[in-house]
């Protein structure tokens, strides 16, 4: 059994933070994780968002299966969200970024014309949950043109803003919000990609969610990283085997287990399998996609697993925070394995 232990309180605090920068700008760009596009997302966006134009950016496309990024690209468009790949850390897909938010704002900017306001830059601001690369997206985009237009009045504070080209404007500094919690597959594969920090989540169960996942998915690939040529179904004798060839032996010639786990952990966040996404959206429940003829859904969906649920956590977490409890929904396959995941709420431990 493994824990996240969860402070509520996070949840409104950013919820009021967001609520008032959201005030200052035009257009949002909602980054999300390409590799776990729905589990990295945060589930009050919509609703804090509500009718201001966002833009979808799918950040470390570098490290996600370039074949499933298409599709949840795909997905987003069909949602009638716009979305685009990036890597903010190159700065690749970035000027088509600043392009699209330019033009999401273009009705708006026409409308003010008319009423004889004078065009200005447009406006936006960044937000995602915690490690989704929103500040490496901000220095990507501040190092470029480093100028920054000075303070404007915000609403509770003053507010520096970033100027990228010469008509779009970013706010200096990120919205953070959280990821949903209530599934445990959500915080295992946040968990795998670093989302979440080690100390809250047991690496056991991280490794093998990890090795079932690339049994399922990514076949061979661990074989040919570990120079072994079958690697047993069963993810723990797979961990097993992928130790003693490691040579991460004890006294006794034991494998060392804990040491096997966050290698594997370690090389999996570090693209070292190559590039591996998460979630698929042919994994979504049909309903959930049927209404989208831009994806194609051909994996028929096996089975949906009930959420592992703490009783309280749902009336909780929304009575604190205003939010809906919800889940992805999917299981995708080879994640059925994998050991449960205790998912609990906690006073007095915080995860930033
Ligand atoms: N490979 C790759 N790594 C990225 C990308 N964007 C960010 N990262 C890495 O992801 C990690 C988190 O990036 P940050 O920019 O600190 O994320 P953040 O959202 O500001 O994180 P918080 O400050 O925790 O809210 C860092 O190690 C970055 O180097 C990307 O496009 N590709």
């Amino acid at each position: 059994m493994t824990t996240i232990q969860w402070f509520p309180g996070h949840m409104a605090k950013a919820r009021r933070e967001v609520t008032e920068k959201l005030k200052l700008v035009d257009i949002v760009m909602e980054l999300v994780d390409a590799r776990l596009p729905l589990s990295s997302r945060n589930p009050m966006m919509d609703e804090l968002v509500q009718h201001k134009p966002r833009l979808v950016l799918l950040n470390k496309a570098d490290l996600a299966d370039p074949r499933i990024t298409e599709l949840w690209v795909k997905y987003f468009r069909s949602k009638g969200l716009d979305a685009l790949p990036i890597n903010a850390i190159k700065g690749e897909g970035l000027p088509k970024a600043a392009a699209e938010a330019k033009r999401l704002f273009g009705p708006k900017m026409e409308a003010m014309m008319k009423k004889g306001i004078r065009p200005r830059a447009t406006r936006a601001m960044i937000l995602g949950i915690p490690n989704v690369g929103k500040s490496s997206l901000i220095n990507r985009m501040a190092k470029k043109t480093i100028a920054k237009t000075g303070d404007r009045p915000g609403v509770t504070q003053a507010q520096q803003w970033i100027k990228v080209g010469k008509d779009f404007e970013l706010l200096d500094t990120p919205g953070i919000l959280w990821p949903k919690f209530e599934d445990p597959q959500v915080g295992l594969r946040l968990a795998s990609t670093g989302a979440i920090k080690e100390e809250i989540l047991d690496t056991e169960p991280v490794a093998i969610y990890i090795v079932n996942l690339m049994n399922s998915r990514y076949k061979n690939v661990l074989e040919t990283r570990y120079n072994i040529e079958s690697l047993p179904e069963n993810p723990r004798e797979a961990i097993e085997v992928i130790g003693r060839k490691r040579g991460f032996l004890r006294h006794g010639n034991i494998v060392d287990l804990e040491a096997t786990w966050k290698l594997l952990i370690r090389e999996f966040r570090g693209g070292q399998y190559g590039r591996i996404s998460l979630e698929n959206p042919q994994d979504l429940p049909v309903e959930e996609v049927q209404a989208e003829p831009a994806v194609k859904v051909s994996a028929k969906v096996e089975q949906t697993t009930p959420v592992a649920q703490e009783a309280d956590l749902a009336g909780k977490e929304s009575a604190l925070a205003g939010v809906e409890s919800s889940s992805t929904d999917e299981t995708p396959a080879g994640e059925a394995a994998t050991p449960e995941v205790e998912v609990k709420l906690a006073e007095t431990t915080t995860v930033e």
